[in-house]
């Protein structure tokens, strides 16, 4: 497993990663999600030694990775920035990363099976799509065979092809009891494929719990009424928060039982009451809203006619 204690990174004056404390288990696709410039990719290098902490510790297996005896067999990983040389066979770039970590050759095969690159195995790198590339990246990761396995934005730039695979890829790594630690900075993807959630916004933690409890947590309910005659509904429903969507009204605070049996006793006609849950997409953008850097214009719903 992976475990952060108070692991803090300074750029300069610029605090990428502040003070996390953080344990990634076994047996479960842990997402690890945040806003662009959240302190993801820094918390991942600091995991794999590419970045010194400033403060704090962060362990593979107990050990922080440079201890590692055989690091690739205990963790696997693919970053950002995986480099592969593109004048180099796929089959050549593994096993070169087989040879110098005193992996069987055996294994490349076995990886490029793995990941579906048998047939290109003897073309060159460089004449990669993006998703063969990250294919590439993700057979690197797992040629020694680790217990652990870190994916910094995997999916990015896949078509849906490539996004399917990498979600049941990481499923099945993760139902043969391995650690899958994955960033990204969409919600939806992670909603798909996260089993845990650790969503981080300036370097911090702002929730780390099951995707169930983050649902739970986060996303509101509310039921989309509509009627002939807002304004009499409206009024019928003095308790709850109301907005317009359209024709209809987005009501808040009120289950649609309740808010049916109000609307009866009033006499107001209904046309639809569907009950409706906010998206994950909605909740993280509400967790995160104080930690993103940029942000978009947006508007605000329309108010309710009096
Ligand atoms: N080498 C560096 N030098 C200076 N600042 C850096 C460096 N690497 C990262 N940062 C800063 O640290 C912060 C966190 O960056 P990081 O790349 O870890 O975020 P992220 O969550 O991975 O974002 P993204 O999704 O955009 O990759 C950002 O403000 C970034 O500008």
């Amino acid at each position: 497993m992976i475990e952060a204690n108070s692991l803090t990174k300074h750029y300069d004056d610029a605090v990428a990663v502040d003070g996390i404390d953080l344990v990634v288990r076994p047996g479960y696709v842990t997402g690890f999600l945040g806003p662009n410039g959240a302190g993801k990719s820094t918390t991942m290098r600091m995991i794999l030694g590419l970045d010194r902490p400033t403060s704090g510790t962060v362990t593979v297996n107990g050990r922080s990775y440079t201890e590692l005896a055989a690091p690739l067999r205990e963790v696997g990983a693919l970053l950002e920035a995986n480099a592969l040389h593109p004048g180099r066979t796929a089959r050549h770039h593994l096993r070169q990363l087989a040879t110098s970590n005193r992996i069987p050759a055996s294994r490349v095969d076995e990886v490029l099976d793995l990941v579906g690159l048998s047939d290109v195995a003897d073309r060159r790198a460089g004449t990669f799509s993006l998703g063969m590339g990250q294919r590439l990246g993700i057979a690197g990761a797992l040629i020694g065979d680790p217990a652990v396995v870190v994916l910094d934005e995997p999916v990015n730039g896949l078509d849906p092809e490539g996004i399917r695979w990498v979600r049941s890829l990481a499923r099945r790594l993760a139902d043969e009891g391995r650690t899958v630690f994955i960033s990204s900075h969409l919600m939806s993807e992670m909603a798909l494929m996260a089993d845990h959630l650790v969503v981080v916004g300036r370097g911090r933690i702002l929730a780390d719990c099951s995707m169930e409890q983050f649902m739970q947590d986060h996303a509101t309910s509310t039921v989309r009424v509509r009627t002939p005659d807002p304004a009499a509904a409206a009024h019928a429903l003095p308790r709850a928060e109301l907005a317009r969507e359209g024709d209809a009204l987005v009501v808040r605070g009120m289950g649609a039982a309740e808010i049916g049996d109000a609307l009866f006793g009033a006499g107001v006609r209904v046309h639809e009451l569907a009950p409706q849950r906010s998206s994950l997409e909605d909740a993280f953008m509400t967790l995160t809203a104080d930690a993103v850097q940029f942000h978009a214009a947006s508007h605000t719903p329309e108010d309710v006619p009096a």
